[in-house]
């Protein structure tokens, strides 16, 4: 299925998953579909494996984690921020290293003080090799972090190869 991308979310720059100065972090890049979707683009490296040759399931669950508690700033773009207190995750498939790898996810309920969610890793070949179930407390960004915008480098980061559409 092809997902029209209509929008690109901001990267920051100590964050695990989307840190762009986090020299052992994913570097993931965040694309919002017409479809109220957010997907996830990644390549891990060997530094994000569990067994040789497979990503390490806590990293698996950080940026299926991650690509969910985004999903909701589709909508409120940045009013709206969320802190996980419950993360169901199932591995399907071993999970390789060194290839790009996407994550989509998606908000399924909310109300005024959480939301829900789920998400999916899904393999070259198209295959599902992990699912995710999000729970987020809402929380103001200034009870989470002493958050500075400019400090923390988060903005947009343009690449060349920033899709149009995502075929999953
Ligand atoms: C510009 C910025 C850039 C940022 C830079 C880039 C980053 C962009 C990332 C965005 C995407 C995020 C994705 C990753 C997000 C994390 O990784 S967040 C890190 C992991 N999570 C946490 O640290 C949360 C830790 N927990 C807490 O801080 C506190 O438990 C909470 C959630 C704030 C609640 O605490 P509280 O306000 O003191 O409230 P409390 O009375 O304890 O609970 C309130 C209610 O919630 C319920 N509750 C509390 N915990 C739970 C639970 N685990 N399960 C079920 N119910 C619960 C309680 O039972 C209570 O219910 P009622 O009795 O009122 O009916």
């Amino acid at each position: 299925m092809k997902h029209k991308i209509v929008g690109k979310q901001k990267n920051s720059k100590l964050c695990f998953v989307c840190g762009m100065k986090n020299d052992l972090g994913l570097k993931a890049h965040f694309y919002a579909t017409e479809g109220q979707e957010l997907i996830a683009l990644f390549k891990p490296c060997e530094e994000h494996q569990s067994y040789p040759g497979r990503l390490h399931g806590g990293v698996a669950s950080a940026v299926l984690d991650e690509t969910i508690g985004r999903a909701i700033l589709n909508k409120y773009d940045t009013e709206v921020w969320g802190v996980t207190i419950e993360l169901n995750v199932k591995f399907k498939k071993p999970i390789p290293l060194n290839e790009e790898l996407k994550v989509v996810g998606r908000i399924t309920k909310e109300n005024n003080r959480i939301f829900e969610g789920t998400g999916e890793i899904y393999l070259q070949n198209g295959e599902t090799a992990a699912t995710a179930y999000g729970k987020y407390f809402k929380v103001p960004l200034e009870r989470i972090a002493d958050f500075d915008p400019e400090e923390n480098e988060w903005k947009i980061i343009e690449k060349e190869d920033d899709p149009d559409e995502i075929e999953i």
